[in-house]
């Protein structure tokens, strides 16, 4: 797996003293649509910052295409295409207006406006004013001047906030097209779960500026659907296996405790119960659940 972006121990904090990022290792693999989950305030939007330069660097490294930030900044970020803040439009312009005034900031090919307005989707609405497209032209039009330099990389910060359920649908089709047709690699944010189960090909999950997951979405599913487990703390591990194994597969022990998955409050009685049968002395049984479960249950309650 080539990695087209990583970050490297990074550590951020403002000035309040606040640790925002606490050893944030991301690696974004070549080709991916990186979802970058996290609850409002995880430090999504600094990351993001901090990778466009935005913000200024302070402990930790930033690579991207195998290059360091800091030594080739602008050769970098001539390969990025952002949406970070809302995106500034000019209303009173039309869709190919807005794109002119860009084309020539950016200094692109001038055919380059008919191949983004085609990429987006736009090319009907291009002579229409910004002001009269909904929402989710509006995206498309701010995503199609981020496309205007032909970019490797977009950097998507929640792109889908605010919009209407169409305007989400729009984007997240667009966003899945431009990696699939176009081979953009796509880190986009999102604080919803469901949003990036729909999109991602890779998953991220910070909280509190930690980095807890990262991975394939496949493994992600993985994970959350491990069970929840029974963990018994006994005097005697040997003796305790063998009363509950016929009835019971041991998931595995940990130092004094074994641990089983978790099945029903009915079954983890009979647990008990087998155990004390069978003279194991219980010290304790508790039900722990999937770590990945509390934290989707932090993010999607929102
Ligand atoms: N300029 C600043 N000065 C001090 N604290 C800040 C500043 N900007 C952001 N923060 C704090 O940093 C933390 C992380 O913010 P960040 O915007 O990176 O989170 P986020 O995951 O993108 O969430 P959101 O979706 O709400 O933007 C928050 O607690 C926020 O209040």
């Amino acid at each position: 797996m080539h990695t087209i972006i990583e970050t490297q121990h990074l550590h951020f904090a403002f000035q309040t003293g606040q640790k925002i990022l606490d050893d944030l290792n991301l690696q974004v693999p070549t080709g991916s649509i990186y979802g970058f989950l996290g609850p409002n305030g995880a430090g999504k939007t600094t990351t993001l910052r901090l990778l466009l330069g935005l913000l200024k660097k302070q402990d930790g490294d930033l690579t991207l295409f195998g290059q360091h930030f800091q030594r080739h900044r602008l050769h970098i970020l001539r390969r990025i295409g952002s949406l970070i803040e809302q995106p500034s439009l000019y209303l009173h312009l039309t869709g190919k207006e807005n794109l002119e005034i860009f084309r020539l900031t950016y200094q692109c090919d001038k055919n380059r406006i008919n191949e983004v307005l085609k990429l987006v989707g736009l090319q009907q609405a291009a002579n229409k004013k910004a002001k009269n497209y909904s929402l989710g032209m509006k995206q498309r039009l701010a995503i199609a001047i981020a496309l205007l330099h032909d970019p490797d990389v977009l950097i998507l910060d929640e792109p889908t906030n605010g919009l209407d359920p169409n305007g989400i649908i729009e984007t997240r089709e667009l966003i899945k097209q431009l990696n699939r047709e176009f081979g953009k690699t796509i880190l986009v944010s999102s604080h919803l779960l469901s949003e990036v189960e729909k999109m991602a090909t890779h998953v991220g999950i910070i909280h509190k500026g930690k980095l807890l997951f990262q991975g394939s979405l496949q493994q992600l599913q993985q994970l959350q659907s491990q069970q929840s487990v029974v963990e018994i703390e006994v005097n005697d591990i040997t003796k305790a296996q063998l009363a509950i194994k016929d009835h019971f597969p041991l998931k595995h022990v940990h130092g004094s405790r074994l641990v089983v998955d978790y099945e029903s409050r009915e079954r983890s009685a009979l647990l008990n119960k087998l155990l004390v049968q069978q003279d194991v002395e219980v010290y304790q049984l508790a039900v722990a659940q999937n770590d990945l479960e509390n934290l989707f249950i932090q993010i999607t309650a929102q």
